[in-house]
């Protein structure tokens, strides 16, 4: 189903595929991304999991073209991941607002792309904001901070949403706001990849799951696979809550 807060798609375009072949990365003179190799091609929501320091969020940063790997590559549709950003939107754990008022930060965006501006108010209430509109945005909580991020990350019609913790540290009711969010944008026809700790979270949205270990993919499958058949002892340990190194 279609919302009407997004601008239609193109249903002659072919869905969004990710290739990332063989990429390392190091940082500090430490690898991060290890040979990483992975293909997406299905539509629907990506999560990505994996401990601490694991390489999710850099491989995020990669897909987004924020950055390039030290080898290997990464295209969507096969084209290079740093000529496609233009199709993309990244949102991070902890977003940063403009010091304006919650409307004008969604009218920025708009503006700068060439967007109906139009637009912003009905974006505002699709994420529940309309009646904070005017307030500013540095003043919102750390739930409504976030969904205004993501509505500014909508603003630009993304055919895919990167979305980098966008519920650590947030209430129930919060997360539950924005897994709403992410659900109508999926189901709207946008690729998400998330990356989250949170493997209540994963299972309520995942459709396939992606799971990381030493900046490797050591598992993906989907998810009505995945979570009751892991096929690794790292993944099945961090399923169940058990730590891993
Ligand atoms: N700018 C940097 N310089 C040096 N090392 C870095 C830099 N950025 C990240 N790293 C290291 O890269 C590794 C992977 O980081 P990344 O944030 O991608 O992991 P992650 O899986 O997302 O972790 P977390 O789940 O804790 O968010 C970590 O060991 C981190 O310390």
């Amino acid at each position: 189903m279609r919302d009407h807060t997004f601008a239609p798609l193109d249903c002659t375009t072919e869905p969004m595929r990710l290739n990332m072949e063989d990429v390392h990365l190091s940082l500090g003179g430490q690898p991060v991304l290890d040979g990483l190799t992975l293909c997406l091609d299905r539509p629907g929501i990506t999560v990505l999991m994996g401990p601490n320091g694991t390489g999710k969020s850099q491989a995020l940063r990669l897909m987004h073209g924020l950055a390039r790997p030290d080898t290997g590559q990464i295209l969507w549709n096969g084209h290079p991941a740093s000529e496609m950003t233009q199709t993309q939107a990244l949102v991070f754990q902890k977003p940063v607002l403009l010091r304006r008022s919650v409307l004008a930060n969604i009218d920025f965006v708009l503006k700068a792309r060439g967007g109906d501006r139009s637009r912003a108010a009905a974006l505002l209430a699709h994420v529940g904001l309309a009646a904070k509109a005017q307030q500013p945005a540095r003043a919102l909580s750390g739930g409504e901070a976030q969904r205004l991020a993501l509505a500014r990350a909508l603003a630009l019609d993304p055919r895919v949403l990167l979305l980098d913790e966008p519920t650590a540290s947030l209430d129930p009711g919060s997360v539950l706001a924005i897994e709403r969010i992410v659900l109508a944008a999926r189901d709207a026809g946008v690729k998400v990849v998330l990356v989250t700790h949170d493997t209540g979270q994963a299972r309520r949205l995942a459709d396939e799951v992606v799971f990381l270990h030493h900046g490797r993919v050591v598992e993906h499958a989907e998810a009505s696979d995945f979570f009751p058949r892991p096929q690794t002892a790292a993944a099945r340990d961090f399923i169940n809550g058990r730590i891993v190194v």
